[in-house]
């Protein structure tokens, strides 16, 4: 039986773009890796948008995909620090970045970033999410693997500012679906009269703007605008998620 991981160096030749429509028609298998794409794009209001492509990468390329991330990524799981306390973090993770960029540092930790030339299929998945989106110019990559259903990012906004004040961020998962949540941040006056149920009610305040995305196998999930600033997302823990999620955000540091 054929590998279902393609190897390193092995690239298929040039493909259409996720979404494009091709007045001459796919080139024989392409439509296959990728699918017509929908798009269904989600105002945020406040100049906060987020863009969800359900289908942006065909079921077994995707597969091929996430075989080649789960054996190749040298995976960690670093210990971070939460607010004051030292913890492992409940994912394994890995970076990977352009050359002479300033280096990430989240929760107290640093992690070593690793060259787009040790793993060439990032560098495929890297040109099919800027043709999916014009004038994106990404030059750095977090990647998750959540084992199970007990692995998860808690709250948090991507507004570190390296990013800049309005950082596009792609966000492409293989795998387990899982859900991802995004919250509105609470403005400086809910958050100094408390934002908890009680004062909510007491005040008449109406309880946090919630939206949810069943991120599946394939799909490209953008948060563009003042997501970051504005907002706040999470992938919860699932106990019915059994089996491993890996997810790629692709960014930019200015
Ligand atoms: O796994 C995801 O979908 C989100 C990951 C995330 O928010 C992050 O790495 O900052
Ligand atoms: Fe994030």
């Amino acid at each position: 039986m054929a590998s279902r991981l393609r190897l390193a160096g092995e690239n298929p030749g040039p493909r259409r773009s996720p979404g494009s429509v091709d007045a001459a028609g796919p080139e024989e298998g392409e439509a296959e890796r990728w699918p017509e794409a929908r798009r269904e794009v989600t105002d945020l209001a406040g100049g906060s948008e987020v863009v969800h492509v359900p289908r942006f990468v065909a079921r077994e390329a995707a597969w091929e995909w996430f075989d080649y991330l789960d054996k190749r990524i040298p995976w960690t799981r670093p210990t971070i620090r939460v607010f004051g306390r030292s913890a492992v973090q409940p994912r394994d993770t890995c970076y990977v970045a352009d050359e002479e960029l300033t280096d990430l540092k989240y929760s107290g930790h640093q992690p070593h970033a690793h060259s787009w030339d040790e793993f060439p299929v990032l560098k495929d998945i890297l040109k099919a999410v800027h043709e999916a989106l014009p004038g994106s110019h990404f030059n750095s990559l977090l990647l998750n693997r959540y084992k199970t259903g007990s692995d998860y990012v808690s709250w948090h906004a991507d507004d570190e500012l390296l990013y800049g004040p309005t950082p596009e961020i792609a966000s492409v998962t293989f795998g387990c679906e899982r859900e991802f949540l995004l919250r509105k941040k609470p403005t400086k006056s809910q958050a100094s009269n408390g934002s908890g149920e009680v004062a909510r009610k007491r005040l008449k305040v109406s309880a946090p703007q919630l939206k949810s995305f069943l991120l599946k196998h394939g799909s490209l999930l953008v948060m563009r605008g003042y997501t970051q600033r504005d907002w706040q997302h999470s992938v919860p823990k699932r106990a019915k998620a059994s089996s491993p999620r890996i997810n790629l955000t692709f960014r930019r540091v200015l």
